[in-house]
């Protein structure tokens, strides 16, 4: 975002957020280094998994990964792109992701592996036309370009820019689907050079609908659109095939439940970390609080409780339902981490309680001394 004349907050708009131009060329510089190398088959085979560990992984690696999967899904020889333009895209957007503590690069990575990980899990090579799984995995790696970490309900409250722009509706959404486009403007770095005007405009319809589908605000209203056509599921429908699209978006984007445990965790922290510095910023600009962003209301596993049952089944369930050797690999884990969440929850319960009993009898012990001083006290007299 530029910096614009509307400033309703005197906090939002003074953080660094941007990546700096030397942390940027450092990161370039590794990425073009390593591209060269072969990247082995074993690491190309876990790419294809959803236990994939991002955290092993540095920026400049991970770009090399998205490289390695624009190339085995074959999208360099079907379209035509050339290694340095595929290279600049790639760099364009890690620039374009800020340095804030969960929607950033490497969140884009992990959307976009994961959705990686269903094309190859459901063998949708075999189902769908190879421009959609391109407009799949460009619309992954793209999806939350330039987020600033502050919801559309704070850019809205706020009256952000951005919420100006795009009165009030998805915000973010439109914002990250622009910046993708405006990378995509730029020849140098648009991996869609070589197509016909024809197919670009597929591709590019595609991709707004996917990113726009994104903003969790339409969630229930895509969840019952899929569930609606599921009983009757054709590949060779488009109106189905934009659904599945848009589901699987959705799925990946909220898939951190369905990694291991070790790589689940820790992006639990980065997320409540964004969530409870927007709540900040929100009472401190007198703002109304989001209730899940509070840090005086949520624990760790408060959060995940509710949002695997409500949110993360739910949806999960309906794509495995379509396609069910998901089952293992997307449903169990979230099993799993409600289990741990649940346990987590109920130690949380007893220590509060445990607290609780001990004040009590702190106060009561307390409350009781002086009346012993008072019994001790004749005898001293
Ligand atoms: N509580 C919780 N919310 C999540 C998790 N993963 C994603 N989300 C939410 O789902 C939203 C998806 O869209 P956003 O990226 O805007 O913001 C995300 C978070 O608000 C999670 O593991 N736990
Ligand atoms: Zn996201």
């Amino acid at each position: 975002m530029s910096e614009g004349t509307h400033k309703p907050s005197p906090f939002y708009h003074k953080r660094t957020l941007r990546k700096t131009r030397e942390e940027c060329e450092h990161v370039r510089e590794k990425f073009l280094q390593m591209s060269s190398l072969e990247v082995s088959e074993e690491v190309r085979q876990y790419l294809k998994t959803p236990t994939f560990d991002n955290w092993q992984w540095e920026d400049a690696e991970i770009m090399v990964l998205l490289q390695v999967m624009y190339t085995d899904l074959d999208f360099i020889s079907t379209f035509n792109i050339e290694p340095d333009v595929l290279q600049q895209f790639l760099y364009e957007v890690y620039r374009r992701y800020n340095n804030i503590p969960f929607h950033n690069f490497k969140h884009c990575f992990c959307v976009t592996q994961m959705m990686y990980g269903l094309i190859w899990l459901t063998d949708l090579r075999s189902k769908i036309d190879s421009i959609d799984l391109l407009i799949m995995l460009t619309s992954a790696v793209c999806h939350d370009l330039d987020h600033t970490g502050y919801n559309n309900a704070y850019q809205i409250n706020a009256r952000t820019e951005l919420a100006l722009r795009y009165n009030d509706i998805s915000p973010l959404e439109n914002h990250h689907c622009a910046v993708a486009f405006e990378i995509l403007e730029k020849t140098e770095s648009n991996i869609f050079r070589n197509l016909p005007t024809e197919q670009y405009k597929r591709i590019r319809e595609g991709i707004i609908k996917c990113i726009l589908a994104t903003d969790m605000s339409r969630h229930t209203d895509i969840l019952n659109k899929f569930k609606a056509i599921l009983p009757v599921f054709d590949f060779g429908n488009k109106d189905h095939r934009d659904v599945l699209m848009m589901i699987m978006i959705k799925v990946s984007d909220i898939s951190n439940e369905a990694r291991p445990m070790d790589v689940a965790e820790p992006w639990l922290d980065c997320l409540l970390q964004e969530f409870f510095n927007q709540s900040d910023m929100e009472k401190l600009e007198g703002l109304p609080v989001t209730p899940f962003m509070d840090r005086d209301k949520v624990t760790k596993p408060s959060s995940q409780t509710g949002f695997i049952r409500f949110v993360l089944f739910p949806l999960f369930i309906e794509l495995a339902n379509l396609f069910p050797c998901l089952e293992q690999h997307i449903i169990d884990p979230v099993r799993k981490a409600l289990d741990y969440y649940t346990e987590m929850e109920k130690a949380l319960e007893r220590e509060k309680q445990n607290r609780a009993l001990n004040e009590t009898t702190v106060k009561t012990s307390t409350s009781k001394e002086p009346d012993a001083n008072l019994e001790a006290k004749p005898a001293s007299l």
